[in-house]
């Protein structure tokens, strides 16, 4: 039998994206990653976007960490918030074999953490957010950790804010938290996927390109420029939460659509107020808002929402019942040719052969916009938290494997 030195420890698991409805957007302390104020987002379902991250470690492996992330060795020494993850995780570890001398010293091997995205990288797409809380959840899984998902939590937000939302499933906010120290900033659980499984997201990917201003650069110009910023995060943020919350727990959608389009418009609003201005949103970002209120306005009811993120993807949410009216229009606007209508959540709209909405309803220079600017859809819905699996992306002696 391999000595425990020797043999080969492996743990493996899948983290889902999140995508805000209330915007993370600023930072009161840029070293222990706090936000300015809090957010809530809803955890999308990994049978469409996830990652997968094995964390194995050795008394046999070369003595540095490694990351190696779609098939490529990342510099990990320049990695600050990769190494903060890190080095948090392995003195949880130390601690339990403090306590317990039977334990096999993990904490003292080197980590080799291999890890893919199912979708593009840096593209809007919160990789930063499933990658981080997969390492996180991968390497706690490895160490046998005891802390639950919000202990984790204050580690994965020092990968990334977005990150910490990602270990939980469902509808999570992110309290921003009072201590200087940031013990208190924390993910939580709001409600599971299962309180209201009929969200629906879908997402226009306009470009998968890499995007212009990082979210971590593009929010420290807000804070240090923009006017609008202050009352959003004083004033504005903290009613929304309460607000979406009751929305949440009642399961009451075009409160929570309302909430959640205004909040998105929000936060762009205090981009575009900061100096020089930052735009993430385009014209097809635009013709999407346009294409949204004029479903809910044609239906005579609140039926979608739209939100962006620090770049021109739109996510639209909808309910399950009202796919054909949001889904379908959306489908006969772009065709059925448009990759990604035959994914993971095909059987949703298999039905929809008609827009739900008459195209002539919906203004024609939206409708051009984005037919020519929107290159893929993804259709997905609210999902669970990171799920452990024996699928390891590394040998049982250690060798990178791919999926
Ligand atoms: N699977 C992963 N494991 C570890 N780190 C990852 C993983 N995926 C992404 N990252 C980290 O996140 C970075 C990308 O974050 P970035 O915020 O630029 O893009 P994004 O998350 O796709 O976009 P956004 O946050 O605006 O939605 C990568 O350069 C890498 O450092
Ligand atoms: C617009 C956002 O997506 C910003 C996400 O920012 P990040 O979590 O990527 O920022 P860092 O903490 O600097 O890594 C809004 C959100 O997800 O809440």
């Amino acid at each position: 039998m391999a000595s425990s030195n020797e043999s080969v420890y492996r743990a493996t698991t899948t983290a889902p994206v999140n995508i805000a409805v209330i915007k993370y957007w600023g930072k009161r302390d840029t070293t222990l990653n706090l936000p300015t104020n809090s957010s809530l987002s809803v955890t999308l379902s990994q049978r469409s976007l996830r990652t997968l991250t094995t964390a194995s470690c050795s008394g046999n492996f070369p003595a540095e960490d490694t990351l190696n992330l779609n098939g490529k060795p990342q510099d990990i020494r320049s990695s600050k918030r990769t190494l903060a993850c890190i080095s948090s995780l392995r003195a949880h570890r130390k601690a339990l074999e403090d306590a317990d001398s039977s334990l096999p010293a993990l904490s003292k091997f080197p980590l080799r953490i291999v890890s893919e995205n199912n979708f593009p990288t840096a593209a809007g797409l919160a990789s930063s957010a499933a990658g981080f809380a997969a390492l996180v959840r991968a390497v706690a899984d490895l160490y046998q950790l005891p802390q639950s998902p919000k202990e984790l939590s204050r580690i994965a937000r020092q990968g990334s804010g977005s990150a910490c939302r990602s270990l939980m499933g469902g509808y999570v906010a992110w309290r921003t938290g009072e201590l200087a120290d940031g013990s208190d900033s924390l993910a939580e659980e709001v409600a599971p996927a299962s309180h209201w499984p009929e969200m629906c997201a879908l997402v226009l990917v306009v470009s998968a390109e890499k995007k212009d201003v990082p979210s971590t650069e593009g929010m420290q110009t807000t804070v240090g420029t923009s006017a609008l910023f202050a009352e959003r995060a004083q004033n504005v943020v903290p009613q929304r939460m309460a607000a979406i919350e009751t929305a949440i727990r009642d399961r009451n959608f075009p409160d929570f659509a309302e909430i959640t389009m205004r909040d998105s418009n929000t936060f762009h609003a205090t981009c575009l107020d900061s100096w020089p201005p930052i735009f993430y949103m385009n014209d097809v970002s635009r013709a999407a808002v346009r294409l949204v209120h004029d479903i809910n306005r044609v239906v005579g009811r609140t039926v979608a929402a739209y939100t962006f993120d620090a770049g021109p993807n739109a996510v639209i949410y909808y309910e399950d019942k009202d796919s054909e009216l949001v889904a379908g229009t959306v489908k006969a606007i772009l065709g059925p040719n448009t990759e990604g209508w035959d994914g993971a959540f095909y059987d949703r709209i298999a039905n929809v052969t008609a827009p739900g909405v008459s195209l002539d309803r919906i203004d024609s220079r939206a409708v051009e916009v984005l037919k020519d600017g929107v290159s893929r859809v993804i259709l997905t819905a609210v999902g669970e938290g990171p799920v452990k699996v024996d699928t390891h992306l590394v040998s049982e002696t250690g060798e990178i494997i791919s999926s």
